[in-house]
């Protein structure tokens, strides 16, 4: 079990994510997502012990009952890949470009494991058949150039999973690929999960991808979750007015509307997220909410009743 409670990342004076608090079982599927800039990837980061140097990451984080915050790198590098392993969006900037494929699968598997050359390699051809890459031999001989973005998603998937980790954490990992290949790595993502009773934490925009992915989902704004459920509660009712807002905001003719008499548009949310150091004290989507009271901006919900809006409070 990973648990993390009250996890904070900060820069400063402003919180990247801030007093986050959530617990992941195995095989869990669980959507993260919200706007460019709100918290996703740090928050994923700091679940890997991999924050920039610039980061104070404080609160809690258990694996398995190790407390990770504050730990060494040292300690890190034990957890890392067995326990919690990160894909990330762009495939091609994670694979070293002289680099056969295979051997970048092989050599932690040497290294971490002990496995002889001939070990590894048998391992590596279980795992690129386990995620799909067909004649699996011959691309293990290849370069990342010579094949395509999804299979490089593929390969990296395969070495995130080469030390079966109990939580993978995907980062976008679908896009940097075209629409027909990234539904195909989103189910793979969540196959491997269930298959494997692997935990997997998947970090997007797309809320139809999370929707296909995931079973449970947070949705973060400004460095809080916001809220929290079943995907298909949240996506069929949604409650905070952020998760509203980017509902409403996704394109599909339905969500359409006249905007000021003039032709049908997707509605969007006003403004855009603030720089970390002017983010509202209180709730962080003051400012930009269409049901804010003036006791939002600076009273946090979740401080009183643990809910993240007034208007959930009905709820507890
Ligand atoms: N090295 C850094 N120094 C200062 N602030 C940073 C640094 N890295 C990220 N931030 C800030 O932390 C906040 C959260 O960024 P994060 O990358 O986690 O957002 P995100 O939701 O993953 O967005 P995206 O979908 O664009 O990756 C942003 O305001 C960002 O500007």
């Amino acid at each position: 079990m990973i648990e993390a409670r009250n996890l904070t990342v900060a820069f400063g004076a402003g919180q990247a994510v801030r007093d986050v608090s959530f617990q992941v079982r195995p095989g869990d599927r669980i959507g993260v997502v919200g706007e460019s800039g709100c918290g996703k990837t740090m928050l994923g980061l700091a679940m890997i012990g991999m924050t920039p140097d610039a980061a104070q990451v404080s609160g809690s984080l258990l694996l398995d009952g190790t407390e990770m915050v504050g730990a060494s790198e040292k300690a890190w590098q034990a957890q890392r890949a067995r326990r919690v392993a990160m894909i990330f969006q762009e495939p091609m900037a994670a694979l070293n470009p002289i680099k056969r494929v295979g051997d970048t699968v092989m050599e932690p598997l040497m290294i971490h494991l002990g496995l002889s050359r001939e070990q590894a390699r048998d391992r590596a051809l279980s795992l690129f058949e386990e995620v799909g890459i067909p004649e699996p031999e011959a691309r293990l001989r290849q370069f990342p150039h010579e094949i395509s973005g999804g299979q490089r998603q593929r390969v990296l998937i395969a070495l995130a999973l080469s030390c079966d980790p109990e939580l993978l954490i995907a980062d976008e990992p679908t896009t940097a690929l075209d629409a027909n290949v990234a539904l195909r790595i989103t189910d793979l993502l969540a196959r491997l999960a269930r298959d494997r009773t692997m935990a997997l934490l998947f970090i997007s925009h797309d809320l139809a991808a999370v929707a296909r992915a995931t079973e449970d989902m947070l949705v973060m704004y400004g460095g809080d979750i916001v809220e929290r459920g079943k995907t298909a509660a949240v996506l069929s009712e949604p409650k905070h007015p952020y998760t509203q807002g980017l509902l409403s905001a996704r394109p599909s003719p339905a969500n359409m509307r006249e905007i000021d008499g003039r032709r049908k548009r997707l509605p969007t949310i006003p403004g855009a997220v603030p720089p970390l150091a002017s983010l509202p004290a209180g709730c962080r989507f003051a400012g930009r909410c269409p049901v804010e009271l003036p006791k939002c901006a600076t009273r946090k919900p979740t401080e009183r009743k643990g809910t993240a809006c007034h208007l959930m409070e009905a709820d507890t």
